[in-house]
């Protein structure tokens, strides 16, 4: 970590993420930014998803939406897990309703040479994106993101989004020499990618690895442990990292031996649990996305359990357990960020 640290920071973000005491507890909402707004659907209007992540302006605006909106502690950077998958050539469309479609999937030796590296020049939009954001946001840190090898390497494999993820278990059983090699570049790929967006800005990453919680744990230490941990390593004395996957309650150990400084809990388990079992850890979490469309005392009631539970972490970040669905009123998000404010004022 650079000496930034030492420096004491205005934001309770930033200062949750250093093990500081906040003046209240920071939240934001993993795809805060997007189909849940209004506005969101007027600015994309006649565009695709991949078009309007290379377009700065764009990506700036999506981005400052829900800041201006709720009031969160933090801006996530919009943009895509699949975004530096486009820029070195690989044909992959977000198809709506759907998710990442891959065209040609990975499966063979001669597949691995596809990936290549990932380089500044292949996604200038990105520079140029965070520039115009840091500009906007002032103290408001931005969080820069990626998703994590494993969960890039199963839309590869798999061709698209996969409730089994079969074939990469299987190409990982019975090629392992293929796996590590799609995994590894990945890895540096997720690594260059993090890497641009904290050089041009963001003052936080995090990984996300979605599909993570489909592995055992053997098998996460063995297939997808070293790759994550290489994709962070390049932004391990810069910028805290958080790192997050889904349905990963049986990982959580595991997923900080990356040496990510905060830990994602999705809404599976409670955070007494999870800061009894990573007692020295910043917790970021973990209201259930769909807890957000109850009314108004049910999702109150539920936001303050969560607030409870988190009383035993070391740190706590207030997150939902995995992103917001796309129904979700905007009025009840912002209604959260004001109780949570209100509720930890210190
Ligand atoms: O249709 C649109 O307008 C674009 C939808 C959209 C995408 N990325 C997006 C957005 C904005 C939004 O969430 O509304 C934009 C997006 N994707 C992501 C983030 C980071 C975050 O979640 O806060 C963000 C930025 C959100 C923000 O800036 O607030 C990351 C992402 N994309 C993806 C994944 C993996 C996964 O969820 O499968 C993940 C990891 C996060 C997660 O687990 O939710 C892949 C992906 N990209 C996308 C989709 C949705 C396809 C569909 O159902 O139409 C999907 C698959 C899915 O969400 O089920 C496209």
């Amino acid at each position: 970590m650079s000496n930034a640290a030492a420096v004491p920071t205005a934001s309770p973000f930033l200062a949750s993420c250093r093990g500081e005491t906040p003046v209240h507890t920071p939240v934001w909402f993993m795809r805060q930014a997007g189909r849940s707004l209004p506005e969101y659907k007027q600015v994309r209007e006649g565009t695709t998803m991949l078009e309007a992540c290379s377009t700065p302006e764009l990506v700036a605006e999506i981005t400052m939406q829900p800041v201006r909106r709720y009031g969160v502690d933090a801006a996530i950077f919009f943009s895509d897990i699949v975004v530096p998958l486009a820029a070195i050539g690989v044909d992959v469309k977000i198809v709506p309703g759907v998710g990442p479609v891959v065209a040609e999937p990975f499966r063979t030796e001669d597949d691995v040479k596809r990936l290549r590296n990932l380089d500044p020049c292949d996604v200038p939009y990105i520079t140029e994106a965070i520039g115009l954001l840091v500009k906007e946001l002032g103290d408001t840190p931005l969080i820069g993101f990626a998703g994590a090898p494993f969960t890039l390497a199963s839309y590869l494999i798999e061709g698209g989004p996969s409730r089994d993820h079969a074939k990469t278990k299987a190409l990982m059983k019975s090629r392992p020499e293929i796996w590590h090699g799609i995994a590894s570049r990945l890895a540096a790929i997720c690594g260059e990618f993090l890497r641009v967006q904290v050089e041009a800005g963001a003052q936080a990453v995090q990984l996300f690895d979605s599909w993570a919680g489909a592995l055992s744990e053997a098998d996460y230490r063995r297939f997808a442990l070293p790759h994550s941990t290489a994709a962070l390593m390049g932004v391990a004395q810069s910028v805290p990292r958080i790192h997050f996957g889904v349905g990963t309650g049986h990982l959580l150990e595991a997923m900080t031996e990356t040496g990510a400084e905060v830990s994602g809990v999705d809404f599976r388990i409670p955070l007494d649990q999870a800061a009894k079992r990573l007692p020295d850890k910043i917790l970021q979490g973990n209201l259930d996305p769909a807890v957000v469309l109850a009314d108004d005392d049910a999702l109150i009631a539920e936001t303050d359990a969560v607030l409870e539970a988190a009383k035993g972490a070391k740190g706590h970040i207030f997150n939902l357990g995995h992103g917001v669905l796309p129904e979700t009123d905007p009025a009840k998000l912002k209604l959260v960020v004001d109780h949570v404010h209100e509720a930890t004022a210190r």
